[in-house]
């Protein structure tokens, strides 16, 4: 047993201003193995977490300027919710003075640095770290996280899109080539910033698709995909849209279906193959998945209906952005680094 097991870590919220940050203080103050020491923020360093999440009132913390020496000297574990770019900066020296970083943004979940700069606009802020980043799918790399010193968070739309769809295309069930995903993001996505496309006249009583065939989400969602149909690449259409709602993310996604396999075949991998899977809640029959089922909550809900006419599948998913797609799957990460309950703080 590790050291710990039997005392509470301490955890710092690099970050903690933001939506993924508020989010991640929400899930750790009801952890019973988590200290908070610090939570970083340049515009309210020096105020009551109070003051800026009026929910948070007479908790006793405050927010700091970021300080690498700060956190290393105070935390045993970091969770970035910054910016990509500016994530690499913190997880550098951090992961260098021995502090385990679960990055929230995407500066580590791409392999290939030449997709970074393509997607990002931007050379990869950290090639030689990359190299000991984990990708932290919890469904499917538990192993890899406990051991690892750096974990990437997923995106919140691979997440929702890469749950349904992997466990088909190791079973071969559905066809690799012509997948089409169609997702939905409510707007707290976007970040707590003031953005013109954002603000509520802009969004609301809207819904539009974005970055369609050039989202940065898409080698991401390609690269995992990929390595579960045994592929070196893949290509999909993937076209998502801001909707107005706070929180959550549904995906449609479409995909040729083998022949002569039925939606009891396809509800049956899933459950063999997520039956140990604390946060994967595979629909019945008749059901599809709805936003409103896993808001504040860090299931993703799975469901198919399969279509003799066109003999495509349709998968329908659901996961709130915020947590399963973002801080929820960061304290899973940190509780399976940790040893703890993986669901210790989700339930
Ligand atoms: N929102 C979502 O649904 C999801 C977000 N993510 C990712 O998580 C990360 C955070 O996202 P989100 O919470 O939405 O973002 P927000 O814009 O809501 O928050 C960003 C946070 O980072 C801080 N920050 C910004 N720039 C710097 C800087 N240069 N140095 C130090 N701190 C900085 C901000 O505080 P201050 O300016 O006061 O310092 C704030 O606390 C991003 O990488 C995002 O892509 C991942 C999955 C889902
Ligand atoms: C609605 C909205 O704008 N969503 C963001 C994705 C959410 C996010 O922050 O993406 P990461 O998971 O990569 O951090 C976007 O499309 O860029």
């Amino acid at each position: 047993m590790s050291d710990h097991q039997v005392g509470k870590i301490k955890a710092a919220i690099v970050g903690a201003s933001g939506y993924s940050g508020e989010e991640l203080l929400r899930l750790l103050v009801r952890h019973a193995q988590v200290e908070i020491v610090c939570l970083t923020s340049r515009q309210y360093a020096g105020r009551p977490v109070g003051d800026v999440f009026p929910r948070f009132t007479g908790l006793d913390l405050n927010f700091s300027s970021p300080s690498i020496d700060e956190i290393a000297e105070s935390a045993d574990v970091a969770f970035l919710a910054l910016p990509h770019g500016v994530a690499a900066e913190f997880a550098i020296p951090l992961v260098e003075k021995g502090v385990k970083v679960i990055d929230i943004s995407a500066d580590f979940r791409l392999k290939s640095t030449e997709k970074y700069l393509k997607y990002y606009n931007a050379e990869h802020p950290a090639p030689d770290l990359l190299k000991q980043a984990v990708y932290g799918a919890p469904e499917r790399r538990k192993e890899e996280i406990k051991k690892a010193n750096l974990i990437a968070c997923p995106g919140c739309y691979p997440t929702s899109i890469s749950l349904p769809l992997i466990p088909l295309l190791k079973a071969k069930l559905i066809s690799s080539e012509g997948i089409i995903c169609s997702s939905m993001s409510g707007v707290s996505g976007a970040g707590r910033k003031v953005d013109l496309p954002f603000i509520f006249p802009e969004c609301n009583e809207s819904v539009r698709p974005y970055a369609v065939a050039g989202h940065r989400h898409l080698p991401e969602i390609e690269q995992e995909l990929a390595e579960a149909a045994g592929l070196e690449d893949m290509a999909i259409n993937f076209i998502p849209h801001l909707v107005p709602i706070n929180r959550g993310i549904h995906s449609t996604i479409i995909a040729k279906l083998k022949e002569g396999v039925s939606a009891d075949q396809i509800r049956q991998v899933w459950n063999d193959y997520y039956a140990d899977a604390a946060f994967v809640r595979v629909l019945p029959a008749g059901r599809l998945a709805d936003t409103k089922n896993v808001t504040l909550t860090n299931f993703c809900e799975i469901a198919c209906v399969t279509d003799d006419h066109t003999g495509n599948v349709i998968l329908s998913s659901a996961i709130d952005n915020l947590t399963k797609g973002a801080a929820g799957q960061a304290v899973q990460n940190m509780n399976i680094v940790f040893g703890f309950d993986e669901k210790a703080a989700l339930l």
